[in-house]
């Protein structure tokens, strides 16, 4: 008989399969190609408790189970929905997030898109995505109201906001992070949907796999784990827009450095270990000096940039501790390892930063694109968030050199 359990342990190795598409569970970053969010993070716990190593396998929503019969991948951790005819055929692990269909609107509008009845109204606008689940419900509960299938969508909130669309109504999990990400939005009792449903882990049929998987999920359950992971990845500064050409990507990547530095500060308050670390700084430059040679970047943009950006990761540190020790706060849970995880992610930005440096090398030197660098990076490098910070990591790309 199959014993997937056994397998995996015996392979060392186990395949998540995850679909990148579907914030805030899984999510493939277009700027450093890494798969982020609440899934990916628990995958990653659960390669840890097995004790294996970690092959993620991409998928996508049409292709699922038809991936799933020809046996690619051991579990698909991707926000997936319990649904009876997927289990037909593959079993569920038990649920590890409740959710349903409601409402989301502007906040000067929420008394009026409370219940079906008042957003089934001629003269309401109704926005939609088109094909799944959210369309269904649409089309069965409206009859009144004027229904736009809209198919765009990184673009349909924007919709609601300016005010070309009224309400949609999506998975609740969906209009708490669009409302986190775009204040002027507000989520309609996101607590109480109109309907019900689970998020869960997809399974081969294999009852000793899917019960080491249910208790794995029942203690990050009972432990705080998962309500932590909703926490931060709910509020977590998620792309809204992919960029668009080559110093978009560089101003991105940079963002995405100062991105991980609260994972960093937070692995430094537990550790109670200083902010700077010398030694790690002088390992960076001397690496990036021989990447930059052979990418045929000038050595000395490369470690102004690099200093730069070291030095907003500090400020960027410094901002967060100080704010903790005024608050005194406690010891943070579930932080990242800074050797293992976090440096190895740096690592990589470093080879991409590098790269985008080198093809952003005319722009740069150019006089006249200045007042474009300067726009692009307000628009990457979020000004409130970091303050200072952000000013200090785009400073070499402004300040005209010699
Ligand atoms: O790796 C760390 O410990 C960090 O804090 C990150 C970082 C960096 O920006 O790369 C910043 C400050 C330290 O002095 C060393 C490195």
């Amino acid at each position: 008989a199959e014993d997937r359990l056994a397998d995996i342990l015996a392979r060392g190795t186990v395949r998540i399969a995850t679909t990148g598409d579907y914030q805030p569970f899984s999510y493939k970053n277009p700027v450093t190609h890494e798969y982020e969010g609440l899934d990916i993070d628990l995958g990653r716990q659960l390669a840890r408790e097995l004790g294996v190593k970690l092959e993620w396998v991409p998928t996508s929503w049409p292709q699922l189970m038809a991936d799933y019969e020809a046996g690619k991948f051991d579990i698909v951790m991707s926000g997936v929905s319990i649904n009876l005819e997927r289990q037909k055929k593959a079993l569920f692990s038990i649920p590890y997030l409740k959710d349903g269909k409601t409402p989301i609107t502007r906040c000067t509008d929420a008394q009026r898109f409370q219940t079906l009845a008042q957003i089934d109204q001629p003269g309401v606008n109704v926005i939609v995505n088109p094909g799944g689940t959210n369309e269904k419900f649409a089309r069965s509960h409206l009859h009144h109201a004027r229904l736009t299938v809209y198919p765009d969508n990184t673009t349909i909130f924007e919709q609601i906001a300016s005010g070309k669309a009224d309400v949609m109504m999506t998975d609740a999990i969906e209009t708490r992070l669009q409302a986190k990400l775009r204040p002027a939005l507000c989520a309609i009792h996101p607590n109480q949907p109109f309907t019900y449903s689970e998020k869960a882990l997809l399974l081969p049929n294999d009852f000793r796999w899917k019960a080491w998987v249910d208790q794995f999920l029942h203690q990050a359950q009972a432990r705080g784990t998962l309500d932590r992971l909703q926490t931060r990845w709910l509020s977590w500064p998620w792309l809204t827009q992919a960029p668009q050409n080559d110093l978009d990507t560089l101003l991105a990547l940079m963002n995405e450095r100062l991105k991980l530095m609260p994972d960093v500060a937070r692995y430094k308050w537990n550790e109670q270990s200083a902010i700077e670390d010398l030694a790690r700084e002088k390992t960076i430059l001397a690496d990036l000096v021989k990447q930059a040679e052979a990418a045929k970047v000038s050595p000395s943009l490369a470690t102004a940039f690099f200093k730069a950006q070291i030095e907003a990761a500090k400020m960027v540190q410094h901002q967060l501790t100080d704010s903790w020790r005024q608050q005194q706060a406690s010891r943070f849970e579930d932080i990242p390892d800074l050797k293992t995880e976090i440096r190895p992610r740096l690592d990589a930005l470093t080879s991409q930063l590098i790269d985008a440096l080198a093809r952003n090398q005319t722009t740069l030197a150019d006089p006249a694109r200045q007042p474009l660098i300067e726009s692009t990076a307000q628009r990457w490098i979020p000004q409130t968030q970091w303050g200072e910070a952000a000013k200090t990591a785009s400073a070499p790309l402004l300040n005209p050199r010699p």
